[in-house]
This record gives structure tokens, sequence and C-alpha cells, in this order.
């Protein structure tokens, strides 16, 4: 790849997830090549990049929905391609995701939806389920939310029960994809709020596609960039040195709001 003084590598010493020239295309339409990264325990890891560049794609090829062209993918210290059968659900069961809908189940209660996966992956008795469910939905204010249906409630609590939907088995690492789409900006910088207390007072490993500045500064310790033209990451480091020192003309634009130079 071509050295750009947009990335700022950071050697990780335990990392939760890396990335090693993971290229990814779909028949003839090539994505991306030589993306390369380590997301570290605890750290808010954005994926950042404008529309079409492969930023949803790459969260899926992190969660072993896809398997890239090239490159390795290791997850929680094992190697996601050669980790099979058995080990390989126990290993996805280890990890939350949240997707862009929040994905709710509209005929269940927002507690049935977060006790879905302690029914599905756990032999927890009823009782100890609800229980379990109500904390989590306690940890992201949706207590008093708990018996209503998702037709019944705001787009931003959507997303708030998504996440505590995700993080029903106590998930190390969770993946959220775009959580601030289609949110006003209070209330995007509410949820922007609960990631860092979340990634703060549980030390969850947050890993987020989002293409929205003020919530790519307000949480992110680290990010990557990847552009459609380059087919590939153009930055790599903390969002605000990109914000106040990047080189690379797109990630300058993206930053900055400029126009890109002609
Ligand atoms: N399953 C698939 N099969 C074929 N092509 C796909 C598939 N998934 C995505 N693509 C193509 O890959 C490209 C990147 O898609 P992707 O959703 O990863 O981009 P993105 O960066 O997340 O975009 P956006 O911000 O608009 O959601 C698009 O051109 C899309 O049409």
């Amino acid at each position: 790849m071509e050295a750009f003084q947009d990335i700022q590598r950071r050697q990780v010493a335990d990392p939760v997830v890396t990335a090693e020239g993971v290229a990814m295309a779909f028949g003839s339409n090539a994505l991306f090549r030589d993306v390369s990264f380590s997301v570290a325990r605890g750290e808010v890891f954005v994926i950042l990049g404008g529309s079409g560049c492969g930023k949803s794609t790459l969260l899926k090829l992190l969660i072993g929905l896809y398997r890239p062209t090239a490159g390795k993918i290791g997850i929680l210290g094992q190697p996601l391609m050669e980790t099979e059968g058995a080990a390989r659900r126990e290993l996805l069961t280890r990890l939350g995701v949240m997707w862009q809908s929040g994905a709710l189940f509209g005929s269940m209660t927002l507690l049935e939806n977060v006790m879905l996966p302690l029914e599905a992956h756990t032999a927890l008795p009823r009782a100890a389920r609800e229980q379990v469910a109500r904390v989590k939905l306690g940890l992201v204010g949706l207590s008093d939310a708990a018996n209503r249906l998702p037709a019944e409630i705001s787009g931003g609590m959507a997303k708030r029960a998504g996440i505590a939907r995700a993080m029903a088995l106590d998930p190390p690492l969770l993946f959220l994809d775009e959580p601030s789409a289609g949110l006003d900006p209070i209330t995007s910088a509410g949820l922007d709020q609960l990631i860092k207390e979340l990634a703060r007072d549980l030390g969850t490993t947050f890993v987020v596609v989002t293409h929205e500045l003020q919530s790519i500064l307000a949480i992110g310790d680290r990010c990557i960039m990847l552009d459609k033209a380059a087919r590939g990451m153009i930055a790599e480091g903390d969002p605000r040195a990109l914000r106040d020192h990047a080189t690379h003309p797109t990630v300058r634009a993206f930053f900055r709001r400029e126009a890109p130079a002609a």
C-alpha cells in the first residue's frame, strides 16, 4: 500500500481485532485491498468513509458473515477464517452486533427482544433471563420502556434497545453499524455519550461504522478511513489529530468539511 502520511499505525499489545492485508471483491467489483489495522481492548474504533467504499462490508467480514478474498482477520485472539464448527459458533456468540435499523422484532416487547439471545444461547431459566434483560435495558436508560413494542418508541430508543440486545450475552466486543443514522443531532449526541460510558464503565471494545463527523470526533479513540477511489485505507489514527493534521485531500475534506481540491 502507498504510505500516506495520514496512516499512523499503532502497535497494540493484546489486540481484540486484527486485520492483515484484507481484500474484498464482489465478482469483478473490487472494493478494497491491503486493509490492515489492530483494535486495542476497551477502545472505540471507528470505520469511516464515503458511501459505497465498503464500510459495512468490512464490518461483515469482521463478524464472519463474509470471507475476504485475501488477508487474515483475528477476533479475540483467534484466527477467524481457520476457526470452524463449535469453536466458531462459540467465538461468534462473544460478539455483539447492532445493525443500522436496530433490527428489533416488532411483535415483541423490548424486554422480550433483549431476552432473545439469552434464550438462544444460554440455559438460564426464564426468570433469570428476564432479570439479565432488565439489567441491560437499565444500562441503556430504557428501564421504563421494557414492556413497550418497537412501534411505540422513538428512533433513538430503538437504537438503545438494539445496543441492549447486542449486549445481552456480555460480549467483550460490540459492532455498531451506523448507530446515528436517522437520528436528530441531540439524540445522536446522547447515543454517543452512551457508547463512551459503556466503553469506559464496562471495558467493552466498540467497532463502529459511521460517517457522522460529530460522532466520530465524540466517540472515536482511533479510526480508519476507507476510500472508494483508492480501493483501500487512506487514513488511520486519532480522529482529532486527523482533523488537525491530515494531508490527504479526501481526508482533509472529510474532517474539515472542505470541498476536495479539483
Ligand atoms: N452482498 C453483496 N453482493 C454484491 N455486492 C455487494 C454486496 N454487499 C455490498 N455490495 C457492494 O459493495 C459496495 C460497498 O457496499 P457497502 O455497503 O459495504 O458500502 P458502505 O461503505 O457501507 O456504504 P454506505 O455508507 O452507503 O452504506 C457497494 O457497491 C455495494 O453495492
